[in-house]
C-alpha cells in the first residue's frame, strides 16, 4: 500500500427509497419503512480513489446518522489509510469511543450507526486499495492481523485474543476447500420477499411461486400484529412451500415475554424453524426465558442488538439458536468479527440480517469471511435475501438459486450509482421533488 494515501475529505447524503409506499419492508413495528442509508464517500489524496460506506436507517432520522457521521469525520479526515488500518481495532475504538460523542451511546443508537457507515467506508477503502474484494481481503490477512481489527474490549469473560487465535488456526488447513467450494455453489440464503407485513394474502402466494421458481428452500414470515391474520397468512406460505421447506417467523420485537411464548405456540403448527426478535432487543433475560420455552423452535435476534456486549449476554445465556448479526448496526467490520468468533466458540450459527437498502451487499461478504475463517461450516447457517434496491448499486449482489455468491469486484460493494444518488437524496433529489410537490 501507498503508505502516504490520505484521505482528504468525507461527504455524506442523506438517500431516502420510498418503499413504504408498496409496503415493502414491512412489519409488525415498522408499519412504513422507507429503506434508506447515510451514505459516506471518503475522498483521497489519489485522483479517483474513494471509499464508499453507509449505514442503513428508516426515512426520517437518517438526517441524524449524517450529522454523526460528519462529527466523527474529523478522526478520519488528513490521516492516512495504512496509519487507519495498520491497527485497526484501536481505529474503531478510538471512533467508537470520541470522549463527548459517546456520552449519546455509548456504542449504541445514531453515533453507532454514524461509526459503522465511517468505518465501512475505510473498510471498502483499504481493500479497493489492495484490489480485492473486502471478503477476500479479509480472508487472505496473516491470523494476527486479522485479530488485530478486532475491539476485544468487554469481551473478555467470553472471548479471549488466544481464544480467537486458536479459532482461526484450527480452521487454516481446510480454508482454500472452503472457499472454492463457495465459487462453486455460493453461501446458503432465504428469502422474505414473499413474507413482509403488509403484502396481502394473493401477493404472498404469487410471490412464494416465484420464489420456488427460483430456487429457494428457506422462507420468511412476518408476524405480531394480528394473531388470525398471522394464522391465516402462515398457512398461506406453508400450503405454498410445501412441509420439507424450512418456515421462519419474525415479530420484530412485538410482544411481551409471556405473549411470545404463547403466540408461538399456536403459530408452531406450521413448523417454525426460528422465531426472531421475540421482544425487546435489550431484553437478554426475556429471550433466555423464550428459547427454552419454545424449544426445539429455536430464537434468532441481532438486527437491533446494539453491541457486541449484547451478544455476548446473549450467547452466555443460551438466548439464541440463530445468531443475527446487522452489517450496519454494529460497529463495522471490526466489531462484527468480535461477534463471529464469539459465535464460533458458543457454537451458534451465524445467520446474518439483510433486510433493508445495502445489508444484502454487505452481509455476502460477511458470510464469505465466516465460513472461510471463523465459522467454516454451512450447517444451520443461512443468510437473509430480500429483493429490493440492488439496481442502485455500482456492484450488487449475485444471487443463484438461493445462494449468495462471492462478489468480485474490489471493495465492500456500498458504492451507489451517481444518478441514483440524484433521484433519492433526500429531500433535493428528483424523486422527493415530485412527492413533496404533489403533497404541498
Ligand atoms: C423494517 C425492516 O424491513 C425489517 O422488517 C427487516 C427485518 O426485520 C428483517 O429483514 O428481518
Ligand atoms: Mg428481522
Amino acid at each position: 500500500m501507498d503508505s502516504s494515501l490520505t484521505i482528504t475529505a468525507c461527504s455524506v447524503v442523506d438517500l431516502r427509497f420510498p418503499t413504504s409506499e408498496e409496503a415493502h419492508g414491512s412489519d409488525a413495528m415498522h408499519t412504513d419503512p422507507d429503506y434508506s442509508a447515510a451514505y459516506v464517500k471518503l475522498s483521497t489524496s489519489c485522483d479517483g480513489l474513494a471509499g464508499y460506506g453507509l449505514t442503513f436507517t428508516l426515512g426520517r432520522g437518517t438526517d441524524l446518522c449524517v450529522s454523526a457521521i460528519e462529527l466523527l469525520a474529523e478522526k478520519v479526515v488528513g490521516k492516512t489509510l495504512a496509519s487507519l488500518v495498520e491497527t485497526f481495532g484501536q481505529t474503531a475504538q478510538s471512533i467508537a469511543n470520541d470522549s463527548q460523542l459517546r456520552w449519546l451511546g455509548p456504542e449504541k443508537g445514531v453515533v453507532h450507526l454514524a461509526a459503522a457507515a465511517l468505518l465501512n467506508a475505510i473498510w471498502d477503502l483499504w481493500a479497493r486499495v489492495e484490489n480485492k474484494p473486502l471478503w477476500k481481503l479479509v480472508s487472505d490477512l496473516p491470523a494476527e492481523q486479522l485479530v488485530d481489527c478486532v475491539d476485544f474490549r468487554y469481551l473478555g469473560n467470553a472471548l479471549t485474543k488466544q481464544d480467537a487465535l486458536e479459532i482461526l488456526a484450527t480452521n487454516d488447513s481446510t480454508r482454500a476447500d472452503r472457499e472454492s467450494e463457495l465459487h462453486t455453489t455460493g453461501f446458503p440464503a432465504y428469502t422474505t420477499s414473499a413474507g413482509w407485513l403488509g403484502y396481502s394474502d394473493d401477493l404472498i402466494r404469487k410471490l412464494c411461486r416465484q420464489a420456488l421458481s427460483e430456487g429457494w428452500e428457506h422462507f420468511k414470515l412476518k408476524v405480531g400484529a394480528d394473531l388470525e391474520d398471522d394464522i391465516r397468512r402462515a398457512a398461506i406460505i406453508r400450503e405454498e412451500i410445501g412441509p420439507n421447506r424450512k418456515l421462519m417467523v419474525d415479530a420484530n420485537q412485538r410482544w411481551e415475554v409471556a405473549e411470545a411464548i404463547e403466540w408461538v405456540r399456536q403459530l408452531s403448527r406450521f413448523d417454525l424453524w426460528w422465531v426472531e426478535e421475540p421482544t425487546s432487543p435489550d431484553d437478554v433475560v426475556g429471550h433466555a426465558e423464550i428459547a427454552k420455552a419454545i424449544a426445539p423452535i429455536g430464537v434468532a435476534t441481532g438486527e437491533q442488538c446494539q453491541n457486541r456486549v449484547i451478544f455476548k449476554q446473549l450467547l452466555q445465556l443460551n438466548a439464541i439458536s440463530f445468531c443475527q448479526i446487522d452489517s450496519c448496526r454494529l460497529g463495522s467490520v471490526n466489531e462484527i468479527l468480535g461477534v463471529l468468533l464469539m459465535a464460533k466458540k458458543f457454537n451458534v450459527p451465524v445467520c446474518p440480517h439483510a433486510g433493508g437498502v445495502g445489508l444484502c451487499e454487505y452481509v455476502n461478504h460477511l458470510i464469505m469471511i465466516d465460513y472461510i475463517r471463523i465459522g467454516a461450516s454451512l450447517d444451520n447457517r443461512v443468510a437473509e435475501y430480500v429483493d429490493h434496491l440492488h439496481s442502485h448499486f455500482v456492484h450488487p449482489v449475485v444471487v443463484r438459486s438461493g445462494h449468495y455468491m462471492p462478489p468480485t469486484n474490489a471493495g465492500y460493494s456500498a458504492e451507489i450509482h451517481q444518478a441514483s444518488i440524484e433521484q433519492y437524496s433526500y429531500p433535493q433529489g428528483s424523486e422527493w421533488q415530485l412527492r413533496l410537490a404533489a403533497n404541498a
